[in-house]
């Protein structure tokens, strides 16, 4: 989606007064993302995005919302939470945690080049190297343990050549250790659609709630995955060269990762299609729900277990 949870005008306006924002104007529910309900928010004084948090703890949430503050202060081009009269950045809006951020400017390529790719891979770096000096620790919620788990869940829903495949593959990651390879903040949901472009430039990187801490490099690899595929799956190289000469410029892989980097891969792939097959057989109602394609990430996995030539990392 999302709308899960609607808003009135009316209860948001009331809301706002807690703000130093002006007054309402405008809201329009936004019908992409899959896991918050999320609304463009126009006031007298400028434009923001509000989310309604649906189903992440609320202990978990500052984790989120310090880091955007934090990469901000660093100079990535990342939402600002916006702090109400309180000084508090997250409250409550229609009986769930809400909180407002800028709205960033520009809009998503979803048909990326290579020009693009290395500008991704640098800004995935700078991510990186910011995230060292941040604070606060919180894991993957979509880390190892978590991929083990959904896999428990959505098995029984497979008919039987998929259920093979997935059980295959959580045995393969269970041999394998992430934690072996260096650590630390990542955003781990960088797809095309939460990449917004200004001309040749990054306007914006949106989407941090399913930021935490694991391998550097599985960030690395959701990354590839998404902006280096062809509609089939197939990886391009010339795009994966210049993601990861863009990175490696700003933060070189070591030998331990370039070893790990077709597990990773796949590692990276079976989380979003673990989260795509729970999405479409255990979909949660709401106002507008978007459920995105399984089959697309089953493929995209199966293409990175069979893969012989595929792209190494730079040395
Ligand atoms: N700060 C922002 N600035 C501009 N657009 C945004 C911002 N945050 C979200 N959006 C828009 O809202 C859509 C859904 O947001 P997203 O964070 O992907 O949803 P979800 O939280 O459900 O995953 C994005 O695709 C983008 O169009
Ligand atoms: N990028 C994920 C889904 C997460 O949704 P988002 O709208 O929060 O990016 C996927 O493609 O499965």
């Amino acid at each position: 989606m999302s709308v899960f949870t609607p808003v009135t005008d009316a209860d948001l306006a009331a809301w706002l007064k807690n703000y130093a924002i002006g007054r309402l104007d405008d809201l329009q529910g936004i019908s992409a993302g899959v896991q918050n309900s999320n609304f463009f928010v126009t006031t007298s004084l400028g434009r923001y995005v509000l989310t309604l948090f649906e189903t992440m703890p609320r202990a978990e949430l500052p984790f989120f919302l310090h880091l955007m503050a934090h990469l901000a202060r660093h100079g990535l081009p990342v939402p600002a939470p916006i702090a109400n009269r309180d000084n508090e950045y997250l409250g409550t809006l229609s009986g769930k945690p809400a909180v407002l951020v800028t709205r960033l400017a520009g809009r998503s390529v979803m048909e990326p080049g290579t020009a693009h790719c290395s500008r991704i891979g640098a800004m995935l770096a700078g991510l990186h190297l910011a995230g060292m000096s941040f604070g606060r620790k919180q894991g993957n919620a979509r880390g190892a343990e978590w991929r083990q788990d959904c896999a428990a869940r959505v098995r029984s829903h497979l008919p039987d050549d998929e259920r093979a495949e997935l059980d295959a593959e959580i045995a393969f990651q269970a041999g394998f250790d992430l934690r072996r390879l260096p650590q630390g903040v990542v955003h781990a949901d960088l797809f095309r659609d939460n990449v917004l472009w200004d001309g040749d430039f990054i306007g914006g990187v949106i989407d941090f709630y399913f930021a935490g801490v694991d391998a550097l490099l599985f960030d690395v690899a959701v990354t590839v995955n998404d902006w280096c595929a062809g509609a089939d799956g197939q990886l391009d190289t010339a795009r994966v060269a210049a993601l990861l000469a863009g990175y490696a410029e700003a933060r070189p892989f070591t030998a331990a990762e370039r070893a790990a980097w077709p597990a990773v891969l796949r590692a990276a792939a079976l989380r979003f299609w673990l989260s795509r097959l729970e999405d479409f057989h255990q979909p949660r109602a709401g106002e507008m729900v978007l459920v995105k394609d399984p089959g697309e990430y089953r493929r995209i996995l199966r293409l990175r277990v069979e893969a012989g030539g595929l792209p190494a990392l730079p040395l």
